[in-house]
């Protein structure tokens, strides 16, 4: 009999391929596989335990309206970043002053994700330079007071902190990424970071160049 609890397993592998599987040959970002990365990032927090329950929730909001996006009647627009940002904003569907009725608008719902991704990569980066006694709740605060932390107010921050003293430690942590040795682990942040950031930096140039950075 299959086990379903296996094939849904968290494999830092896993999320690597779609994270490399979303930069097309001209650098355009495939929303498809951006949003099956963050569902296997999901899913590897939910491994963690319920205290981490509100972050995944909004991520996965966040998930679920692309989804619908990519299921829409309009989802010809929405292949990659690129195409999503020019047919949103020439049909007037991004706000740029006040959150309003298009709060669901696919830019400002992929900037939330954006920024969640500068959080990884530089979490990923204190982890793949960690050493065995380094603690994951201070790469974790670190990696958040450098990224997401500016776009929250006190009360998620706050939140935030008392989720992050509740992450597992660093030998946990290595084998939930269900990689291999410490060593194999470490070789695969190696990869991962400069792809996470090369999808990061194509996507905050896209958005500065239409000055989408700040949409409410
Ligand atoms: C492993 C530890 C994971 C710690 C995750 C660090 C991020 C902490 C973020 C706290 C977010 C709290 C939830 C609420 C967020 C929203 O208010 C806020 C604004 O949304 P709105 O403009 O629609 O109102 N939303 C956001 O900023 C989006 C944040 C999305 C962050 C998701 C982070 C998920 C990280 C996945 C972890 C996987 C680790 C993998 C390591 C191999």
């Amino acid at each position: 009999m299959a086990d379903t609890s296996e094939e849904q397993k968290f494999s830092l592998r896993e999320v690597l391929d779609s994270f490399r599987a979303c930069l097309s040959e001209n650098k355009e970002i495939f929303i498809e596989d951006y949003i099956a990365g963050w569902r296997g990032l999901v899913r590897f927090l939910n491994s963690l335990g319920s205290v981490f329950s509100f972050i995944t929730k909004d991520a996965v909001a966040k998930i679920q309206i692309m989804g619908n996006h990519l299921k829409s009647e309009n989802r010809e627009h929405y292949v990659t970043f690129q195409s999503m940002v020019k047919y949103e904003l020439e049909n007037e569907q991004v706000e740029f002053h006040k959150r309003g009725n298009l709060y669901e608008s696919g830019c400002r719902t992929i900037l939330r994700l954006h920024r969640g991704l500068q959080w990884l990569q530089l979490f990923l980066d204190r982890l793949r330079t960690s050493t065995e006694d380094s603690k994951t709740s201070v790469m974790c605060s670190e990696a958040y007071n450098e990224s997401l932390a500016k776009y929250h107010p006190w009360i998620i921050r706050k939140a935030a902190g008392v989720a992050f003293c509740a992450l597992p430690g660093r030998p946990t942590f290595f084998e939930v990424m269900n990689v291999g040795t410490p060593e194999q682990v470490v070789a695969m942040l190696g990869e991962a970071v400069p792809l996470i950031a090369e999808v990061y930096n194509i996507t905050e140039e896209l958005y500065a160049q239409h000055n989408m950075l700040d949409l409410p």
